[in-house]
């Protein structure tokens, strides 16, 4: 049977055995997503769970997910908000869509998610153009990497004020330490890092959780 935790539903040691479990749905969305060629899209369970309590610690009630793959952070997003809270998930591969439906329905989170089968561009824009700029709580940035600039200056124009942007896979494996002349997205994220680290409109933290995640705050 299932039941909504704030416990730890999986929290893998180094020779991947789960040390510490709960049955609930996240788990079993997890579990679905290993199944897929490109599982390793997915953010690991210990970023996940801290993005809940993020979520949690700043009473987030709308949020973005950029890149929602099979729906499982989308999913650890809606459980961790209040029943008006809202995810607006942005996903171009409708097979990954079709993955999440199911989850979010059987948690009970289906009207809390809101899927836009688009680009993110696309829905970012129209975002702003239906007036919600200054409203959103949280951006998670997840998606094609060389978008990532833009994306991060749209969800700035979306967030409040003291809302948070967070932005994954910020150390890209090491790779944006002296990144390759040849490698686009090294420098592209690294061309990023660079940029936050001087921007005078948020609030920087880089963490070393996952493969390396930003937390932009806006000022
Ligand atoms: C790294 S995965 C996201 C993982 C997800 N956040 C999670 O934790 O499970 C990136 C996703 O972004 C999607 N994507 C790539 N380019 C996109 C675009 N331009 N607009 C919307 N989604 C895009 C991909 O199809 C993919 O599912």
């Amino acid at each position: 049977k299932c039941h909504r935790t704030a416990q730890p539903h999986a929290v893998y040691c180094q020779d991947n055995k789960m040390i510490y479990c709960s049955l609930n749905y996240l788990m079993f969305a997890f579990q679905r997503t290993l199944q897929d060629q490109w599982s390793r899209m997915m953010v690991s369970t210990d970023q996940a769970q801290f993005m809940a309590n993020l979520i949690r610690l700043i009473n987030a009630t709308k949020a973005i997910e950029v890149g929602m793959y099979t729906g499982y952070n989308a999913l650890s997003m809606a459980l961790a908000m209040p029943e008006n809270g809202r995810v607006v998930a942005c996903e171009i591969e409708d097979s990954y869509i079709n993955i999440s439906k199911p989850f979010f329905k059987e948690a009970g989170v289906e009207n809390k998610i809101d899927i836009q089968h688009q680009t993110a561009m696309k829905t970012l824009n129209e975002l702003i153009a239906a007036g919600e700029a200054g409203t959103y709580d949280f951006v998670f940035i997840d998606a094609d990497k060389g978008n990532y600039d833009n994306y991060y200056e749209k969800s700035l124009e979306l967030i409040r004020k003291g809302g948070v942007i967070a932005i994954d896979n910020v150390l890209w494996s090491g790779k944006v330490v002296n990144p390759a002349p040849d490698d686009q997205t090294s420098q592209s994220l690294d061309a990023l890092n660079k940029k936050l680290h001087k921007d005078q409109r948020i609030d920087l933290s880089m963490l070393t959780v996952g493969d390396g995640l930003t937390l932009a705050i806006k000022r």
